[in-house]
């Protein structure tokens, strides 16, 4: 049995993945913590504070907001156990926090925990291989009206991926506005929300001619939930260390092979 806390357990996706847990007889939520204690009933107990658990757990899942981070890692470390960080919008000093963490514990971080976006990922950084000198690349990301962070985690990841892919020699442009003509090193991210939308992201490669587009598509929050819970199952007895759905997908293509 693998017992785990909650943290942002009563948002969209701690509620997915309460229910979805029902499905996993292996995976137990101990406890929640949400700022927003009384929304829900659950059947687990939710405190306001981390720091007020008294129940025992391997890990912490956190989809919640970046400034409970620091509190987190802090109440992992003390306890000793694992940290899986889903959570987007984060600083460079959350990140910092972070890998200076995971020197004592295992951490999961992923802006987007579905294997389609990380296969998504992996398409675009071949494609900018090929493709980077002679086409310019521009990311849109859509997402629901309720969405605090913009760009999205996964947008930003994709970039990040890309630019690494071609020696990190794009400038990230978050707005075109008055910023005249496009220069061949740019790439460009753009946040639409509104509605319902769980989570759209198009890759864009815009040639003399011709356009190549990846893009996609999630219907609904439950493929980030089933990752979150092969996260868990992959986070559990790991040595400390710094870990993310690359990691994963390579454990789980050698154990296909
Ligand atoms: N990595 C991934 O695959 C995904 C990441 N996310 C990210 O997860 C986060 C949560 O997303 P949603 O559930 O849609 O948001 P939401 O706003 O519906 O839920 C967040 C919950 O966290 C609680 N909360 C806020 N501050 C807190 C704190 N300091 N301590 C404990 N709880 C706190 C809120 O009361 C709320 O119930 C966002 O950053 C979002 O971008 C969302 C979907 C997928
Ligand atoms: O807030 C969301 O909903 C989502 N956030 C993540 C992000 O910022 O990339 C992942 C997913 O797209 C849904």
């Amino acid at each position: 049995m693998i017992n785990i806390l909650l943290n942002g357990c009563n948002g969209k996706m701690g509620q997915t993945i309460t229910q979805i847990l029902k499905e996993y007889p292996h995976i137990k939520i101990a406890a929640g913590i949400d700022t927003n204690a009384v929304k829900f009933k659950n059947d687990y107990k939710v405190y306001n504070e981390i720091m007020d658990v008294e129940e025992t757990a391997d890990l912490v899942l956190d989809f919640s907001h970046p400034n409970s981070i620091n509190k987190i890692i802090e109440y992992c470390v003390n306890k000793g156990i694992a940290l899986i960080v889903a959570t987007t919008g984060l600083s460079e000093l959350h990140y910092e926090a972070l890998s200076k963490a995971s020197t004592k514990i295992p951490i999961f971080q992923s802006a987007n925990m579905s294997y389609g976006v990380n296969v998504t990922v992996e398409l675009c950084k071949n494609a900018a291989k090929i493709l980077g000198k002679d086409f310019d690349i521009e990311i849109i990301e859509k997402h629901h009206s309720e969405k605090k962070d913009a760009p999205s985690g996964t947008a930003l990841m994709i970039a990040q991926e890309i630019n690494s892919t071609l020696h990190n020699s794009l400038e990230f442009i978050y707005d075109r506005h008055q910023k005249g003509t496009r220069k061949p090193n740019e790439i460009g991210i753009y946040s639409l929300r509104g509605g319902t939308i769980p989570g759209e992201h198009t890759i864009v490669f815009a040639g003399k001619d011709e356009i190549i587009e990846v893009k996609h598509t999630a219907f609904s929050r439950k493929i980030f939930a089933e990752g979150s819970i092969k996260a868990i199952e992959f986070i559990v007895g790991k040595k400390p260390g710094y870990y993310n759905m690359q990691d994963l997908l390579k454990e789980m293509i050698i154990s296909n092979e």
